[in-house]
C-alpha cells in the first residue's frame, strides 16, 4: 500500500505554454516549456533569493534571464495607444485593468518583501490611473497581511476613485495628508509604493508631488549612512522620470523595485534596482502582435513575473534558523523503519516535491566515493529499494563494495534521515514487475540509455528512442533489458535529524544491538 503510494509520480509534469513571438515578418506561436511550480513552505533568507525562488516559478524567471532581449520596451505614445485600444475596441473597462494592475503590484511586492519583515506600507497615489493602481494595490496588500497607509493628496472625483477610497476606508486603512506625513519617511514605513505618475507624466513634477518625490530621493542619502531604510516600489514608471529617457538629471528617485504594467516603458531600461517585475496579465495576442511585444510567460496562475536579472547574493550570508517542534527520545518509534515511515508520511502530508528522492553514496574498491540522487521505490523491514542500470557507475561500485548510504532531506520540514547498510540486487521478478509499471517512455529510455557511458550527442539517444517508440507503437510489451533492475539496502544504521534554533538540532541514531540473543535497536542522541 505504502509502496504503491510512492510509485505514483507526483508533480513531474512538464507542460507547454504557448506565447506569441513576433519577428518583423512573421508571427508564430512558440511553445515554451514550463514546469509546474513547486511549493516552498518556508521563505528563504534573503529577499533576493526569496523572490527568485518563490512559488511562482523559478523556471520562467530562468527563461526570461537567458535572453536579455527577451522583453520589449514601449514608447510613451505606444503605451497610451495600447491603453486606448484595450479600453476601446477590445472591450475592457478601466476598472478591470486597474484591478488587475493593482493586484499585480501587490503580488510582486509579496513575492519579494514578506509581511513578517516589511509590514508598514505607504502608498503615495497621484491624480491619474497610476494613483488608482496604488489604491488597488493597497487594498490587496491589506488582505495579504500588510499594514497599508495611503497618501492621496489630489483626489479625482470619479466614481471609480471614490469607490476605491471607500473600499480602503471600510478596511480602516488610514489616509494621511501630506502634512500628516513625517518629513523623514525612513522610520515609519518599510515599503513606499510610488503610485504618483505613470506613462502620462510630462514636464517637471508640480506640487505637492515635487516635495513627495524629493522625500523619496532623500532616502538614498540616508542609505549611505548604512541605515536600513524603507524600500521604494515604483508602479510602471519611477515618478518624476521621463517616460522614455529615464532619470535624466540623475537626481530622481531610485526605486528598489519596479513593476512594469502591460510591457515595460523605455525608461525601464535605465532601472538599476534589484527587482524588475512585469504585471498586467491581460494582454491579448492581437496587442502583442501589433506592437511586436516579446513578453515572458507568466508562471502558473501568477499575476506577475520577474524580468531582468535577480540581484547578486553573497552566498556566505545564506542561512536558515530552523524552528521545529522538539524531537525527543520518548516520542520515537522503537523500530527505525516505523519511524522512517512516520516521517515519510509527514513529508507526503506536507506536499513536498519528490519526498522519495534520496542521495545514494557508494565507493568502489579504490575507496573513492560518489553520490547521486535516486528515487526510493519501496521500503519494508527488508530494506530500501531503488531501480537503476546494472552497468552504471553506481552498479560497478556496488559490485566492488556493497556498502552504501542513503540520505533524505525534507527541506520543508527541517528534517534529514541518514541510512547506512549493505546492498543486494532485488529478484528478477521484482524488477520485471516494477519495470512494466513505469510509463512506456521511461521503459524505452531505460533500453536506450547505457547509463554512465559517454554519448556523442543528445541526437543519438533521441534517434534510438524514436526508433523504439515506433517499434513499440502497437502497444506490445517492452522487454526489460537484462541490465536494468533494483537494489535493496538492508539498513544497519539510521539517524533522524530535526533542525532546531541556534544549530542545537536533535539527532537520534539507531544502531543494532544484540540483547539476550535478540536484535534490538539502540537509540542514542548525538551532539548536533
Ligand atoms: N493598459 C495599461 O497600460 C494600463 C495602465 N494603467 C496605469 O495607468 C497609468 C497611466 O495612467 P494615466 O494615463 O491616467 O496617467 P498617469 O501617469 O497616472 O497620471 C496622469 C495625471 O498626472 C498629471 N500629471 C502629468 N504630469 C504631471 C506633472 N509634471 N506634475 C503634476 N501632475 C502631472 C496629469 O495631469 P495633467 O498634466 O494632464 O493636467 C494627470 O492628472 C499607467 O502608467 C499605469 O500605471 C493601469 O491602471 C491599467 C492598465
Ligand atoms: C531526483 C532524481 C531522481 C533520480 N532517480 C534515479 C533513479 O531512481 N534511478 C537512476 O538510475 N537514476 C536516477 N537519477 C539519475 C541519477 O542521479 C544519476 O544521474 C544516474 O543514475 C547515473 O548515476 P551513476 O553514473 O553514478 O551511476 C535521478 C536523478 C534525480 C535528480
Ligand atoms: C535515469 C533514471 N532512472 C530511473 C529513475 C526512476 O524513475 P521512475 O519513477 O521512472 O522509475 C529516474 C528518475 O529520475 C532516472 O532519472
Ligand atoms: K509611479
Amino acid at each position: 500500500m505504502w509502496s504503491q503510494l510512492v510509485h505514483k509520480t507526483r508533480r513531474m509534469t512538464c507542460f507547454l505554454l504557448p506565447y506569441y513571438h513576433n519577428s518583423p515578418s512573421t508571427t508564430k506561436l512558440i511553445f515554451t516549456p514550463h514546469y509546474s511550480s513547486s511549493v516552498f513552505l518556508r521563505p528563504v533568507s534573503s529577499p533576493a533569493v526569496r523572490a527568485f525562488c518563490s512559488k511562482s516559478g523559478a523556471m520562467s524567471s530562468l527563461l526570461s534571464l537567458q535572453n536579455p532581449d527577451y522583453v520589449s520596451f514601449l514608447k510613451q505614445r505606444e503605451a497610451a495607444e495600447i491603453d486606448e485600444t484595450l479600453m476601446g475596441p477590445l472591450g475592457f473597462s478601466v476598472d478591470q485593468l486597474m484591478e488587475l494592475a493593482g493586484l499585480s503590484v501587490a503580488t510582486s511586492i509579496a513575492e519579494v518583501y514578506k509581511p513578517t519583515e516589511y509590514s508598514r506600507v505607504l502608498a503615495i497615489c497621484g491624480p491619474g490611473n497610476n494613483g488608482g493602481d496604488g489604491l488597488v494595490a493597497a487594498r490587496h496588500l491589506h488582505h495579504f497581511g500588510y499594514k497599508p497607509f495611503v497618501c492621496y493628496p489630489k483626489r479625482t472625483q470619479k466614481p471609480l476613485y471614490s469607490g476605491l477610497v471607500t473600499q480602503l476606508e471600510s478596511l480602516s486603512v488610514p489616509f494621511l495628508s501630506t502634512e500628516d506625513l513625517p518629513l523623514d519617511l525612513s522610520k515609519d514605513f518599510d515599503i513606499l509604493v510610488d503610485a504618483m505618475f505613470g506613462f502620462s507624466f510630462h514636464g517637471a513634477p508640480r506640487p505637492p508631488f515635487d516635495d513627495l518625490i524629493q522625500r523619496l530621493v532623500c532616502l538614498h542619502s540616508n542609505d549611505q549612512t548604512h541605515q536600513k531604510g524603507p524600500v521604494i516600489v515604483s508602479i510602471d514608471i519611477p515618478s518624476g522620470w521621463h517616460v522614455e529617457e529615464g532619470d535624466i538629471g540623475g537626481e530622481g528617485i531610485k526605486p528598489d523595485m519596479l513593476v512594469s504594467l502591460t510591457a515595460p516603458k523605455l525608461c525601464a531600461k535605465k532601472f538599476c534596482g534589484s527587482h524588475h517585475f512585469l504585471g498586467g496579465r491581460f494582454v491579448p495576442p492581437v496587442i502583442a502582435d501589433k506592437y511586436k511585444l516579446h513578453l515572458p510567460p507568466y508562471p502558473g496562475t501568477s499575476m506577475c513575473v520577474r524580468i531582468g536579472k535577480p540581484p547578486q547574493v553573497d552566498i556566505s550570508t545564506l542561512r536558515e534558523n530552523y524552528i521545529s517542534p522538539e524531537f525527543l527520545e520518548e516520542q520515537v518509534e522503537s523500530d527505525p523503519v516505523d519511524q522512517f515511515r512516520k516521517w515519510f508520511d509527514d513529508a507526503m502530508a506536507a506536499d513536498l516535491r519528490e519526498p522519495n528522492a534520496m542521495a545514494l553514496s557508494t565507493a568502489g574498491k579504490d575507496g573513492k566515493l560518489s553520490s547521486r540522487m535516486v528515487l526510493l521505490k519501496g521500503v519494508d523491514k527488508d530494506g530500501f529499494v531503488w531501480y537503476t542500470n546494472y552497468e552504471s557507475r553506481k552498479a560497478r561500485e556496488l559490485s566492488e563494495n556493497p556498502c552504501a548510504s542513503l540520505l533524505f532531506y525534507w527541506e520543508g520540514l527541517n528534517r534529514q534521515v541518514r541510512i547506512e547498510g549493505s546492498v543486494q540486487k532485488v529478484s528478477d521478478e521484482e524488477s520485471e514487475q516494477y519495470f512494466h509499471s513505469r510509463p512506456r517512455g521511461s521503459q524505452i529510455g531505460a533500453i536506450v540509455s547505457k547509463q554512465s557511458s559517454v554519448v556523442p550527442g543528445r541526437h543519438v539517444l533521441y534517434q534510438q528512442y524514436k526508433e523504439l517508440e515506433e517499434k513499440f507503437s502497437d502497444g506490445s510489451l517492452i522487454p526489460k533489458p537484462a541490465h536494468w533492475g533494483g537494489y535493496r539496502l538492508k539498513p544497519k544504521l539510521f539517524e533522524f535529524w530535526q533542525g532546531q534554533q541556534s544549530r542545537l538540532h536533535d539527532r537520534l541514531q539507531y544502531s543494532p544491538q544484540e540483547i539476550d540473543g535478540k536484535l534490538v535497536w539502540k537509540i542514542d542522541r548525538l551532539a548536533p
